[in-house]
């Protein structure tokens, strides 16, 4: 599993390491090889500065400096403050270092080819100003490529977000196990590539913590895909309502024609009458049945998912439905103008959540229904599902999945070509196409994005949200030959 540590458990797994009887400066030698490997992996010998902070990040920073010296890399360092100022293995690293000791300052930029950056990692503190604001800038202002130890200096390791000034890396090597700045974005990008090192804290330190923030991949949700049986029929794979708009009709189009390729067996559109043909003529494969039948239809437990917002309107009829849909327990999907309907009133929207409901928000209407919280997407995705009792998908090109019980799944694919109108609507037919097939909410819910991202990632630039249900069947392939179906023989 790909767990992703908060700074608090980063530094109870250190410490319980050690009380285990591995010593701290072993464990800071450990993270000053893996730098070391990190470096020769990439570069050549060249003039580096190592820029080292007054914590542990910066004794990590004199282990560098250490052994790319013994290499015989021309090294130089300079440390803010003074070396009388460091403590524990800082100040044990910083006494076996044998070269100068300059001051920290920009002139340790000029001539560097590689800077490594261990001025703060995860105990920065406050926001960075000052001198060291101005060595940021200088650092990222030269030509000099940069190696960050465990963090960007500057970039909050929580949230991804910057302190004042960040340091823009190349590369940023960290230990045991990423954390959520890593992923969330700046972060993300300030990070450039990023390497996890273990440096010999036990996987089951680490799993008696309970990690529950998790990198979104397969091996998070790819157990629980409910494949068709070799004697499934259509009503095993599921039927969706999908309450489409009168005016709107693409984008419900779109979310059906997603939720039929990622798996759903039956799909219905209700909605205006005189919208039907639009719906039918567009894909033979659907049904179609007047609106005024959805609360008739929904007595028949065969229509086991809803999908309502693409497209829908913003306002009474929207919101009467969703209600409806939420008090029969169905599977529901509930995105954008089923979003907007409760802007004004979003606690009757999570008093009637009681079946697996995914809410699949973008920042603005996230905003609406959750106007009081502030602080990174994490936190905030995390106390909305507690708040309404549903899976919240917070979008973005960080996309946060998180569950009510406190898992947090975060997207980490490189597609902006997902920025295209309708590709939201699509993803929103992806999760009820995975619901509808008796996948557990979170994991359907984080394999949908990540079937989305991938979408995005491979199919590259021209992509249009229609391109995006037709690249399911090759990701979805890939996974059910990647030998999850144990009845996948053709015989
Ligand atoms: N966990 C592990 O398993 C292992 C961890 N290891 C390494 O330890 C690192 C964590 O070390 P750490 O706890 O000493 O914190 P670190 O990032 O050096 O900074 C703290 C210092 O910075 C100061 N300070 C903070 N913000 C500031 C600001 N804006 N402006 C100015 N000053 C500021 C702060 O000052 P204070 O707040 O105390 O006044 C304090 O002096 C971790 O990132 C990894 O590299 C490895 O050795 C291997 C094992
Ligand atoms: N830069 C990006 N990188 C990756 N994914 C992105 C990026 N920008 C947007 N997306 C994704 O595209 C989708 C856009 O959804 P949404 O904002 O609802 O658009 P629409 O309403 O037009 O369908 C979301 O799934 C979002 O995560
Ligand atoms: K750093």
């Amino acid at each position: 599993m790909s767990e992703i540590l908060t700074i608090a458990q980063m530094y109870e797994a250190d410490k319980q390491t050690i009380a285990n009887g591995l010593p701290g400066e072993v464990l800071m030698e450990n993270a000053g090889h893996a730098v070391v490997d990190a470096i020769l992996a990439r570069f050549q010998p060249c003039s580096v500065s190592v820029l080292c902070g007054p914590g542990n990040n910066g004794g990590d920073g004199f282990v560098v400096a250490r052994l790319l010296r013994a290499r015989g890399w021309n090294v130089r360092l300079g440390l803010m403050g003074e070396v009388a100022g460091l403590g524990g293995d800082a100040a044990l690293n910083a006494r076996k270092w044998t070269g100068a000791t300059e001051r920290l300052s920009a002139a340790l930029i000029v001539g560097a080819e590689l800077v490594v950056d261990c001025i703060f990692g995860a105990g920065l503190a406050r926001d960075i100003e000052g001198d060291i604001a101005d060595i940021v800038h200088a650092v990222n202002d030269s030509s000099a490529k940069v190696v960050a130890v465990d963090m960007p200096s500057g970039v909050d390791g929580m949230s991804g977000q910057v302190r004042g000034v960040a340091i823009d890396a190349d590369v940023t090597v960290t230990f045991c196990r990423a954390k959520p700045g890593h992923y969330l974005l700046p972060g993300r990008a300030l990070c450039g590539e990023r390497v996890v090192a273990d440096i010999g804290i036990p996987d089951a330190i680490v799993a008696a913590l309970k990690p529950d923030i998790y990198l979104n991949t397969p091996r998070l949700w790819a157990d629980h895909i409910v494949w068709p049986g070799l004697a499934g029929h259509k009503y095993h794979r599921g039927h969706v309502l999908a309450l489409g708009g009168a005016q709107t009709t693409g984008a419900m189009r779109l979310a059906a024609r997603a939720a039929r390729r990622a798996g759903a067996g039956l799909l219905t559109v209700l909605a205006d009458p005189a919208a039907l043909p639009l719906y039918a003529q567009d894909m033979p494969g659907v049904m179609v049945a007047p609106i005024a039948r959805f609360e008739d239809m929904m007595q028949d437990c065969r229509h086991n998912g809803v999908i309502i917002g693409p497209g829908a309107g913003i306002g009474d009829d929207t919101r009467r439905r969703v209600v409806h849909a939420l008090h029969c327990a169905r599977a529901c999907v509930l995105d954008a103008d089923a979003l907007t309907s409760f802007a004004e009133d979003p606690s009757t929207l999570f008093f009637a959540v009681q079946g697996p409901t995914v809410m699949t928000p973008h920042e603005g209407e996230f905003s609406r229904l959750f106007a009081d919280m502030d602080g990174d997407k994490v936190t905030r995705a995390r106390a909305a599902a507690r708040r309404s009792g549903a899976i919240i998908v917070l979008k973005g090109a960080d996309t946060v999945v998180a569950a009510p019980d406190g898992r947090v799944a975060i997207n980490d694919i490189f597609a902006p070509w997902l920025a295209t109108a309708g590709s939201g609507d699509v993803l929103a037919g992806i999760i009820i196409g995975l619901l509808v097939q008796g996948m557990p909410a979170f994991e359907a819910t984080s394999m949908a994005v990540w079937l989305h991202g991938q979408a995005g990632h491979k199919f590259g630039p021209g992509l249009i949200a229609e391109d995006i249900p037709e690249a399911l069947p090759a990701l979805l392939s890939d996974l059910w030959r990647a030998g999850v179906a144990p009845d996948s023989s053709p015989h």
